[in-house]
């Protein structure tokens, strides 16, 4: 190989695709593997998953690309400026506690957090940079930003809703957007999500409290993500909607931030610091 040619390869970040065989999983290998900015330096997946040991270009219906599914986090994250992983909250805390050990770029997708679990990604972001975001687009990030100020804009006789609508095998409600979304809102109004959430209803709920934001959750099918911030008072409604037509373009954001991150230091950073929003 000329030195060309191996500069080349070493200037490129190595990142590692964890959930390879999944929705995302296989967006982020198909893109890493035609990518001039980053290169596939490993794949995992759980332990007994079907695919371990095969070529991951094979086990795709690709050509074979000379990188084996593993479940062997610690080697395979040792060679990687940077994992990307959309998997499960146990499987992604795990990874976390592995990659800030390896002092790589942890880019998480994965939504359904509960308080403790973030408390553990905070605590793994004291020694490598964690980008998290519960969705990596460029339209719904800069949704979120307009929900802040819409929300602010408006008093409490608009009634804040968003309705979420996902393919069927989503397991987490309300998706990790919506519950941005919702952030976003309650910022708008000067509180907390935890202050003004509404329960999910069903049956006998009683009437709207006044200035609390409310959630729908709609699955079915293939839709692969659409989000609606709904304001409703009395004769009008403003509704700021967005539809993902295409999970490349979660992919697309997620290499944007595993590059973004290579020259940050330990901390926890999200999309909006990514694409310069803040
Ligand atoms: N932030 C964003 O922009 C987006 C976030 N997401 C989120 O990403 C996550 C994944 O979504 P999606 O790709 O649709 O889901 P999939 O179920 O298709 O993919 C998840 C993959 O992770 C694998 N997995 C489970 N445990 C482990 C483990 N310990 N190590 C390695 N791999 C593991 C699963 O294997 P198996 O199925 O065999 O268990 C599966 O292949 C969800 O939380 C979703 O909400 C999705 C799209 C965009
Ligand atoms: O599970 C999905 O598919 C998606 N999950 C993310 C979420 O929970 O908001 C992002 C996107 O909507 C697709």
């Amino acid at each position: 190989m000329s030195d060309m040619a191996q500069t080349e390869i070493v200037d490129k970040p190595g990142i590692v695709v964890t959930g390879a065989s999944g929705r995302m999983g296989q967006k982020l290998v198909r893109m890493l593997l035609q990518s001039d900015e980053a290169r596939l330096v490993g794949v995992l997946e759980r332990p007994g998953h079907g695919w371990l040991g095969r070529d991951i270009g094979e086990a795709m219906g690709l050509a074979p690309v000379g990188i084996m599914v593993s479940d062997q986090a610690v080697p395979v994250i040792a060679q990687a400026q940077a994992v990307i992983d959309f998997t499960t909250p146990m499987a992604t805390l795990a990874y976390a506690e592995l990659t800030a050990q390896a002092r790589a770029v942890h880019v998480i997708g994965t939504t359904g957090f509960d308080e403790e679990d973030l408390q553990q990604l905070t605590a793994s972001a004291r020694h490598a940079p964690i980008i998290r975001a519960g969705n990596m687009s460029l339209g719904v990030n800069l949704l979120v930003s307009l929900t802040r100020k819409v929300a602010a804009a408006l008093g409490e006789d608009w009634d804040i809703e968003i309705v979420e609508s996902h393919h069927r095998h989503k397991v987490d409600a309300p998706s990790g957007t919506a519950l941005m979304l919702g952030e976003a809102a309650a910022e708008g109004r000067g509180a907390t999500l935890g202050e003004l959430r509404t329960p999910a209803r069903d049956g006998i709920t009683g009437a709207r409290p006044t200035g609390s934001i409310g959630f729908a959750a709609i699955r079915g099918g293939d839709i692969v993500g659409e989000h609606d911030v709904i304001f409703a008072s009395q004769g009008e409604r403003l509704i700021l909607r967005h539809i993902a037509n295409d999970r490349a373009l979660f992919a697309r954001g997620a290499i944007r931030a595993a590059l973004w991150g290579q020259d940050k230091g330990p901390g926890e950073y999200d999309m909006a610091d990514v694409l310069g929003l803040n």
